[in-house]
Protein backbone atom coordinates (compact mmCIF):
# COMPACT_ATOMS: atom_id res chain seq x y z
CA UNK A 1 0.00 0.00 0.00
CA UNK A 2 1.33 3.49 -0.77
CA UNK A 3 2.89 5.52 2.37
CA UNK A 4 2.44 9.44 2.62
CA UNK A 5 5.48 10.56 4.22
CA UNK A 6 4.34 13.10 7.15
CA UNK A 7 7.29 15.91 8.23
CA UNK A 8 6.59 16.35 12.33
CA UNK A 9 9.73 17.99 14.84
CA UNK A 10 9.82 16.68 18.11
CA UNK A 11 10.08 19.63 20.62
CA UNK A 12 10.20 19.94 24.39
CA UNK A 13 9.77 22.46 27.01
CA UNK A 14 10.96 21.48 30.57
CA UNK A 15 10.77 17.98 29.59
CA UNK A 16 6.70 18.22 28.47
CA UNK A 17 7.35 16.81 24.63
CA UNK A 18 5.49 17.26 21.64
CA UNK A 19 5.30 16.27 18.43
CA UNK A 20 5.08 19.20 15.79
CA UNK A 21 3.06 19.28 12.88
CA UNK A 22 3.37 22.27 10.23
CA UNK A 23 -0.34 22.54 8.27
CA UNK A 24 0.01 25.56 6.14
CA UNK A 25 -2.82 24.98 3.87
CA UNK A 26 -5.30 23.67 6.77
CA UNK A 27 -5.06 20.09 4.68
CA UNK A 28 -3.70 17.59 7.65
CA UNK A 29 -6.57 15.70 9.09
CA UNK A 30 -6.21 14.31 12.73
CA UNK A 31 -8.58 12.12 14.11
CA UNK A 32 -8.21 11.05 18.06
CA UNK A 33 -7.11 7.46 16.88
CA UNK A 34 -4.18 9.03 14.99
CA UNK A 35 -2.83 11.48 17.37
CA UNK A 36 -3.11 8.67 20.28
CA UNK A 37 -0.75 6.48 18.06
CA UNK A 38 1.62 9.03 17.36
CA UNK A 39 1.88 9.77 20.77
CA UNK A 40 2.49 6.08 22.07
CA UNK A 41 5.79 6.06 23.15
CA UNK A 42 5.87 1.89 21.75
CA UNK A 43 3.65 2.16 19.00
CA UNK A 44 4.51 6.21 17.27
CA UNK A 45 7.02 8.89 17.95
CA UNK A 46 5.81 9.08 21.82
CA UNK A 47 4.84 12.70 23.24
CA UNK A 48 2.48 14.19 25.59
CA UNK A 49 0.77 16.00 23.23
CA UNK A 50 0.71 16.87 19.57
CA UNK A 51 0.57 20.18 18.03
CA UNK A 52 -0.54 21.22 14.20
CA UNK A 53 0.21 24.96 13.36
CA UNK A 54 -2.40 26.14 11.14
CA UNK A 55 -3.08 29.86 9.68
CA UNK A 56 -5.99 30.69 11.14
CA UNK A 57 -7.73 31.77 8.09
CA UNK A 58 -7.09 28.19 6.45
CA UNK A 59 -8.87 26.18 9.75
CA UNK A 60 -12.36 26.26 10.08
CA UNK A 61 -12.33 26.02 14.26
CA UNK A 62 -10.06 28.80 14.34
CA UNK A 63 -11.34 31.15 11.63
CA UNK A 64 -14.85 30.63 13.70
CA UNK A 65 -12.22 32.12 16.65
CA UNK A 66 -10.71 34.13 14.85
CA UNK A 67 -14.03 36.68 13.88
CA UNK A 68 -14.59 36.60 18.05
CA UNK A 69 -10.95 38.29 18.32
CA UNK A 70 -11.35 40.85 15.59
CA UNK A 71 -7.62 40.43 14.33
CA UNK A 72 -7.23 39.00 10.49
CA UNK A 73 -5.29 36.51 9.41
CA UNK A 74 -4.31 36.00 5.77
CA UNK A 75 -1.77 34.19 3.36
CA UNK A 76 0.60 37.76 3.68
CA UNK A 77 0.20 37.98 7.43
CA UNK A 78 -0.68 34.58 8.44
CA UNK A 79 -1.45 34.59 12.28
CA UNK A 80 -0.97 31.13 13.72
CA UNK A 81 -3.68 29.02 15.51
CA UNK A 82 -2.01 26.11 17.72
CA UNK A 83 -4.62 23.18 17.46
CA UNK A 84 -3.31 21.43 20.88
CA UNK A 85 -4.53 17.90 21.31
CA UNK A 86 -3.50 15.59 24.48
CA UNK A 87 -1.69 12.16 24.33
CA UNK A 88 -5.06 10.03 24.16
CA UNK A 89 -6.30 11.81 21.10
CA UNK A 90 -8.14 14.36 23.40
CA UNK A 91 -8.50 18.50 22.68
CA UNK A 92 -7.30 20.29 25.12
CA UNK A 93 -8.01 24.62 25.42
CA UNK A 94 -4.28 25.57 26.13
CA UNK A 95 -0.88 24.21 26.90
CA UNK A 96 1.66 26.40 28.47
CA UNK A 97 4.93 24.28 27.36
CA UNK A 98 3.38 23.84 24.38
CA UNK A 99 3.02 27.47 23.56
CA UNK A 100 6.53 28.05 23.57
CA UNK A 101 7.75 25.23 21.82
CA UNK A 102 5.20 26.79 19.15
CA UNK A 103 6.44 29.75 19.13
CA UNK A 104 10.41 28.34 18.80
CA UNK A 105 9.02 25.88 15.74
CA UNK A 106 7.20 28.84 13.90
CA UNK A 107 10.51 30.44 13.91
CA UNK A 108 12.59 27.60 12.84
CA UNK A 109 9.92 27.17 10.14
CA UNK A 110 10.51 30.54 8.90
CA UNK A 111 7.20 31.07 9.38
CA UNK A 112 7.06 34.50 11.50
CA UNK A 113 9.65 37.13 11.86
CA UNK A 114 12.51 36.04 13.81
CA UNK A 115 13.26 39.84 14.98
CA UNK A 116 9.37 40.45 16.08
CA UNK A 117 8.72 42.28 19.61
CA UNK A 118 6.50 39.27 20.04
CA UNK A 119 4.46 36.86 18.52
CA UNK A 120 0.84 36.11 18.76
CA UNK A 121 -0.42 32.68 18.69
CA UNK A 122 -4.33 31.81 18.40
CA UNK A 123 -5.30 29.38 20.72
CA UNK A 124 -8.53 28.18 22.05
CA UNK A 125 -7.91 30.04 25.11
CA UNK A 126 -7.65 33.37 23.12
CA UNK A 127 -4.78 34.56 22.06
CA UNK A 128 -1.63 34.87 23.70
CA UNK A 129 1.93 36.68 23.23
CA UNK A 130 4.92 35.03 22.91
CA UNK A 131 8.52 36.86 23.40
CA UNK A 132 12.14 35.93 22.90
CA UNK A 133 13.40 36.69 26.62
CA UNK A 134 17.02 35.13 27.99
CA UNK A 135 15.37 31.95 29.27
CA UNK A 136 13.66 31.22 26.40
CA UNK A 137 10.21 32.30 25.57
CA UNK A 138 7.96 34.38 28.01
CA UNK A 139 3.86 34.15 27.00
CA UNK A 140 1.30 36.54 28.08
CA UNK A 141 -1.47 33.67 29.81
CA UNK A 142 -4.11 36.43 30.17
CA UNK A 143 -5.68 36.21 33.89
CA UNK A 144 -6.23 33.14 36.40
CA UNK A 145 -9.44 32.59 37.70
CA UNK A 146 -11.30 30.31 40.06
CA UNK A 147 -13.10 27.67 38.13
CA UNK A 148 -16.27 28.10 40.63
CA UNK A 149 -17.56 31.67 40.33
CA UNK A 150 -18.28 31.31 43.71
CA UNK A 151 -15.22 31.56 45.27
CA UNK A 152 -14.08 34.58 47.52
CA UNK A 153 -10.24 35.54 46.81
CA UNK A 154 -9.57 34.24 49.74
CA UNK A 155 -11.02 31.00 49.87
CA UNK A 156 -8.77 27.94 50.30
CA UNK A 157 -10.32 25.00 48.88
CA UNK A 158 -13.21 23.94 46.47
CA UNK A 159 -12.73 20.34 46.41
CA UNK A 160 -11.06 17.38 47.60
CA UNK A 161 -8.36 14.85 46.37
CA UNK A 162 -7.59 11.73 47.42
CA UNK A 163 -3.99 11.73 46.67
CA UNK A 164 -2.14 7.99 45.99
CA UNK A 165 -0.04 6.98 48.90
CA UNK A 166 -2.06 9.14 51.57
CA UNK A 167 -4.90 7.93 53.92
CA UNK A 168 -7.69 11.21 53.53
CA UNK A 169 -8.54 13.22 51.03
CA UNK A 170 -6.20 16.49 50.39
CA UNK A 171 -8.24 20.30 49.96
CA UNK A 172 -7.61 21.29 46.65
CA UNK A 173 -8.16 24.82 44.83
CA UNK A 174 -9.62 24.33 41.20
CA UNK A 175 -8.27 26.89 38.94
CA UNK A 176 -8.51 28.31 34.99
CA UNK A 177 -5.75 29.10 32.91
CA UNK A 178 -8.24 28.65 30.06
CA UNK A 179 -8.02 24.87 31.23
CA UNK A 180 -8.67 22.99 34.58
CA UNK A 181 -6.33 22.54 37.28
CA UNK A 182 -7.03 21.38 40.63
CA UNK A 183 -3.72 22.25 43.13
CA UNK A 184 -3.20 19.74 46.52
CA UNK A 185 -0.47 21.13 49.12
CA UNK A 186 1.12 18.48 50.22
CA UNK A 187 3.00 18.18 53.25
CA UNK A 188 7.02 17.85 52.65
CA UNK A 189 8.86 17.25 50.27
CA UNK A 190 9.33 13.58 50.37
CA UNK A 191 5.28 13.38 50.29
CA UNK A 192 5.87 14.67 47.10
CA UNK A 193 8.64 12.05 45.76
CA UNK A 194 6.34 9.20 46.88
CA UNK A 195 3.14 10.03 44.98
CA UNK A 196 2.51 7.13 42.55
CA UNK A 197 0.76 9.33 39.88
CA UNK A 198 0.27 5.97 37.57
CA UNK A 199 -3.25 6.45 37.98
CA UNK A 200 -5.22 9.46 38.20
CA UNK A 201 -5.92 11.15 41.31
CA UNK A 202 -9.43 11.43 42.65
CA UNK A 203 -10.81 14.50 42.90
CA UNK A 204 -14.48 14.80 44.37
CA UNK A 205 -16.94 16.69 43.06
CA UNK A 206 -15.92 14.92 39.69
CA UNK A 207 -15.11 17.35 37.21
CA UNK A 208 -17.11 16.91 34.52
CA UNK A 209 -14.54 18.36 32.23
CA UNK A 210 -11.51 16.07 34.02
CA UNK A 211 -8.80 18.69 35.38
CA UNK A 212 -5.26 18.08 35.37
CA UNK A 213 -3.92 18.09 39.73
CA UNK A 214 -1.04 19.84 40.51
CA UNK A 215 1.02 18.36 43.52
CA UNK A 216 3.11 21.08 45.34
CA UNK A 217 5.02 21.69 48.41
CA UNK A 218 5.91 25.24 49.34
CA UNK A 219 10.36 25.54 49.65
CA UNK A 220 11.27 26.40 53.31
CA UNK A 221 11.86 29.24 52.98
CA UNK A 222 8.71 30.05 50.76
CA UNK A 223 10.15 33.52 49.85
CA UNK A 224 13.87 34.04 49.15
CA UNK A 225 15.08 37.49 47.09
CA UNK A 226 11.48 38.52 47.06
CA UNK A 227 10.44 35.52 44.98
CA UNK A 228 8.14 32.69 45.72
CA UNK A 229 9.20 28.87 45.22
CA UNK A 230 7.69 25.78 45.12
CA UNK A 231 7.91 21.97 43.99
CA UNK A 232 5.55 20.61 41.51
CA UNK A 233 4.35 17.56 40.20
CA UNK A 234 1.14 17.00 37.93
CA UNK A 235 -0.76 14.51 36.88
CA UNK A 236 -2.13 15.48 32.81
CA UNK A 237 -5.41 15.37 31.97
CA UNK A 238 -5.57 13.34 29.14
CA UNK A 239 -2.03 12.39 29.80
CA UNK A 240 -0.79 11.29 32.44
CA UNK A 241 2.12 11.87 35.06
CA UNK A 242 4.25 14.59 32.48
CA UNK A 243 7.62 16.24 33.77
CA UNK A 244 6.04 19.49 33.88
CA UNK A 245 2.84 21.85 32.72
CA UNK A 246 3.49 25.21 32.11
CA UNK A 247 -0.46 26.18 33.03
CA UNK A 248 -0.49 23.80 35.47
CA UNK A 249 2.85 26.03 36.78
CA UNK A 250 0.49 29.09 36.51
CA UNK A 251 -2.02 27.35 38.68
CA UNK A 252 -0.15 26.34 41.09
CA UNK A 253 1.94 29.49 42.07
CA UNK A 254 -1.68 31.34 42.03
CA UNK A 255 -3.01 28.48 44.36
CA UNK A 256 0.32 28.84 46.49
CA UNK A 257 0.17 33.01 46.54
CA UNK A 258 -4.11 32.51 47.59
CA UNK A 259 -3.06 30.37 50.58
CA UNK A 260 -0.04 32.07 51.43
CA UNK A 261 -1.76 35.06 51.07
CA UNK A 262 1.42 36.33 49.36
CA UNK A 263 0.17 38.92 47.58
CA UNK A 264 3.15 41.07 47.76
CA UNK A 265 4.87 38.88 45.86
CA UNK A 266 4.67 39.02 42.10
CA UNK A 267 7.64 36.35 40.91
CA UNK A 268 7.62 32.82 41.12
CA UNK A 269 10.00 29.79 40.44
CA UNK A 270 8.13 26.95 39.66
CA UNK A 271 10.55 23.59 39.86
CA UNK A 272 9.27 20.46 38.09
CA UNK A 273 11.05 17.18 37.13
CA UNK A 274 12.07 18.67 33.98
CA UNK A 275 13.32 21.93 35.47
CA UNK A 276 12.66 25.53 36.47
CA UNK A 277 9.66 27.72 34.75
CA UNK A 278 9.20 31.12 36.16
CA UNK A 279 5.80 32.89 36.49
CA UNK A 280 4.65 36.73 36.91
CA UNK A 281 1.58 38.42 38.16
CA UNK A 282 0.37 41.75 37.17
CA UNK A 283 -2.73 43.11 38.83
CA UNK A 284 -5.41 45.05 36.57
CA UNK A 285 -7.19 47.40 38.46
CA UNK A 286 -9.99 45.36 38.45
CA UNK A 287 -8.00 43.02 40.98
CA UNK A 288 -8.09 40.65 38.25
CA UNK A 289 -4.31 39.29 37.98
CA UNK A 290 -2.50 38.70 34.87
CA UNK A 291 0.11 35.92 34.43
CA UNK A 292 3.05 35.57 32.61
CA UNK A 293 4.81 32.02 32.10
CA UNK A 294 8.32 31.81 31.21
CA UNK A 295 11.12 29.12 30.19
CA UNK A 296 13.09 27.24 27.83
CA UNK A 297 11.66 25.17 24.80
CA UNK A 298 13.89 23.23 22.42
CA UNK A 299 13.72 21.47 19.04
CA UNK A 300 14.68 18.31 19.34
CA UNK A 301 14.49 16.87 16.27
CA UNK A 302 12.70 16.05 12.40
CA UNK A 303 11.70 13.11 11.14
CA UNK A 304 9.24 11.27 8.00
CA UNK A 305 6.06 9.85 9.83
CA UNK A 306 4.81 6.85 7.35
CA UNK A 307 1.14 6.83 7.51
CA UNK A 308 -0.98 4.52 5.58
N1 LIG B 1 1.18 20.45 29.36
C1 LIG B 1 0.36 21.55 29.09
C2 LIG B 1 -1.12 21.35 29.29
C3 LIG B 1 -1.69 20.42 28.22
C4 LIG B 1 -3.20 20.26 28.26
C5 LIG B 1 -3.70 19.55 29.48
N2 LIG B 1 -3.30 18.18 29.54
C6 LIG B 1 -5.25 19.63 29.51
O1 LIG B 1 -5.93 18.67 29.11
O2 LIG B 1 -5.77 20.68 29.92
C7 LIG B 1 0.91 22.85 29.65
O3 LIG B 1 2.15 22.98 29.62
O4 LIG B 1 0.17 23.74 30.01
Amino acid sequence: MATTPLTFTKAQATGNDFVMIADATGSQKLDAALVEKLCDRHMGVGADGLIRAVPAHQDTEAGRMLAETGLTSSAEAPLWFMDYRNADGSIAEMCGNGVRAFAHFLINQEAVDPDAESIPVLTRAGIKTVRQVSEGYAVGMGVWSFIDPEMAADSASDSLVQTPGQNDPRPALSISMGNPHTVVALPNEQALENLDLHTPPKVEPNPPQGTNVEFVVPADPLIENGEGRVRMRVHERGVGETMSCGTGACAAAAAVRVWAAGDGVDTWRVAVPGGEVTIRFTSREDGAEDVELAGPAELVYTGELLTE
